[in-house]
């Protein structure tokens, strides 16, 4: 069975729907242009009945030591990264935070998947997503789908996540086409700009498990 992810949560509610769904990540977004975003404390507020029930995710874009700092009060399983970090800044984040990462990779074409080989055995997982537009206002979190099929049958060192576009009508097609083992979702179960639905979080992680 796949693993699923649910990203830019922001209240209590659709944390407890994530858990109750039983989604093996939960993610809470830092990048002050996200309509999810919170901050660190609020963050670590919202993960306090998740710990060690499923794995919390900072989610940064190209981030300073001082937001990374700062995170040390979630305490974060994992610390994704979403913006143009090279494998150096990740090492070096590693080595500041102490957090296991995810680096995710957007993805047009083939050629862009290549571009994990980079950060495969330096990161605990790798995220293809579909690449924004050019004129979009943030890397990620906005509906962006890709070929999945473009992921069947590759293997990394450890599980991949595939994001971008899934909802709870499509994730079974998106799973089959691809072979992913964790699928990840944010604007998918929302009914408006940054509002999670716990309905739809059930509803996502359900088809996953039905899969
Ligand atoms: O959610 C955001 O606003 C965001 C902003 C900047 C970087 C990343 C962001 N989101 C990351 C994610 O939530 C995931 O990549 C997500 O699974 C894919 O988003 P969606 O296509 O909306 O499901």
């Amino acid at each position: 069975m796949a693993g699923a992810k649910i990203c830019g949560l922001s209240t209590a509610e659709t944390v407890a729907a994530a858990l109750e769904g039983r989604a093996e990540f939960i993610g809470f977004m830092f990048f002050p242009k996200s309509p999810r975003v919170v901050d660190p404390e609020t963050a670590a507020r919202l993960a306090a009945p998740a710990r060690g029930k499923t794995r919390i995710v900072a989610v940064t874009v190209d981030s300073d030591d001082a937001l990374l700092d700062h995170l040390a009060v979630l305490k974060p399983d994992l610390i994704q990264l979403h913006g143009q970090e090279t494998p150096q800044r990740a090492a070096a984040i590693r080595a500041r935070t102490g957090a296991g990462l995810i680096k995710v990779l957007p993805v047009a074409t083939a050629h862009d998947i290549d571009a994990a080989n980079h950060f495969d055995g330096l990161v605990e997982h790798l995220m293809f997503e579909g690449r924004p537009p050019p004129d979009a206002d943030r890397p990620g979190g906005i509906g962006a789908k890709f070929d999945w099929g473009l992921l069947a049958g590759r293997r990394w060192q450890k599980p991949h996540f595939l994001a971008g576009g899934l909802n709870p009508w499509n994730v079974q097609e998106a799973l089959d086409q691809s072979g992913a083992p964790i699928v990840d979702v944010s604007s998918g179960v929302e009914r408006g700009a940054g509002l999670k639905d716990p309905g739809l979080i059930s509803a996502f992680l359900e088809a996953v498990r039905r899969a």
